[in-house]
């Protein structure tokens, strides 16, 4: 369960004094994610009962937060379902609980899916040009936590863990797309989510409601954000590619935010980057027999690379 930090009902008593949103109702640790602490936190304002998620992070540290304050409420303010930290009395959003940052947010309405249809990749891929349009020229920027540094570093601390195989697989990859950044191909940039997984988005009904976890945001190519949707959203158990999800996915993208001409160049080596990318995060963890973090099965995303080299995707 993803409370690592314990809150008790006086912690949040005294934390809501800086508010004035309600008397504590309910509070209760929420089962899901893997990196933060996160509760669900129920209110009573004059007879109205209201819903707000308590975040505590536990891998950010505060200096880093003004850029995820900043763009959740700048995205919200240009129409994008995402959930925005409140300002306490004296406008202050980023508050501190037990030495870690903490944010109070509107609980969003909506559930998690279990089975993808081609309407959700289409509503993901509209609501994911919006985003990208919105933050297009958002004044703060962030590099990425795991970006092109960090996979060329642990690639290689990782390597001797590593079937010889596996670890030029990755090698090549970390090349490849060092080779791609080189191109003058001028790809479009701006704000990314990061790690739009399905499991961060929430329907109301079959009606895209939410899109959550914005903690892996940073600066970066638009389209590798895409790759990133794609290779979860449009992908089979066995990691091969849904031609019609994916289909679904682009086209409702391109038609909001129409693709460039050298994205069609760059989208083969994006989608094994972003698969890379999230192979790599997976095998850090399982080969760390001291690691305490929820373990997620690198092989979906070993499986999806190869799938992306034998057959080269290509942009509609
Ligand atoms: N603002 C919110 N509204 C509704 N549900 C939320 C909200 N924030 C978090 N959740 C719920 O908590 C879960 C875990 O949150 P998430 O941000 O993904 O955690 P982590 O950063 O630890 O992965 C989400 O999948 C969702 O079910
Ligand atoms: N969605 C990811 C988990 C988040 O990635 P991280 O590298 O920030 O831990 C996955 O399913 O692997």
């Amino acid at each position: 369960m993803a409370v690592y930090t314990e809150v008790s009902k006086t912690d949040l008593e005294t934390l809501l004094k800086d508010y004035d949103l309600g008397k504590l109702i309910d509070f209760k640790g929420i089962d899901g994610g893997i990196e933060n602490t996160n509760y669900f936190v129920t209110l009573n304002n004059e007879g109205l009962q209201q819903e707000y998620v308590l975040t505590l992070f536990e891998e950010l540290n505060q200096d880093e937060m003004p850029y995820f304050v900043e763009l959740t409420t700048w995205l919200a303010e240009r129409g994008c379902p995402v959930p925005f930290p409140f300002k306490d009395n004296n406008g202050i959003a980023l508050k501190s609980l037990h030495g870690r940052p903490a944010l109070l947010q509107p609980r969003l309405s909506g559930h998690h899916i279990e089975t993808l249809t081609e309407s959700h990749c289409s509503q993901i891929g509209a609501a994911l040009a919006q985003f990208h349009q919105a933050g297009r020229d958002f004044y703060l920027q962030r590099q990425a936590h795991r970006g092109v540094f960090w996979w060329r570093r642990e690639s290689q601390h990782i390597a001797d863990k590593l079937s010889d195989e596996d670890a030029q697989l990755l090698r090549t990859e970390v090349d490849l797309f060092d080779q791609l950044r080189e191109q003058p191909w001028n790809l479009p940039q701006g704000a990314i989510h990061g790690d739009l997984f399905y499991d961060n988005a929430l329907f109301e009904g079959d009606k895209l409601s939410a899109i959550l976890d914005i903690y892996n945001a940073c600066t970066g190519y638009l389209l590798y954000d895409l790759a990133i949707v794609a290779n979860d959203w449009c992908v089979n158990a066995d990691g091969s590619i849904d031609p019609l999800r994916e289909q679904a996915l682009l086209t409702a993208y391109g038609k909001v935010r129409p693709f460039d001409e050298n994205e069609y160049l760059a989208w083969p080596q994006l989608v094994r980057t972003a698969a890379m990318r999230f192979w790599l995060s997976r095998l850090i963890p399982a080969l760390d027999p001291g690691s305490t973090q929820k373990i997620k099965d690198p092989e979906e995303f070993r499986r999806i690379l190869l799938q992306r080299i034998k057959t080269p995707a290509t942009l509609p």
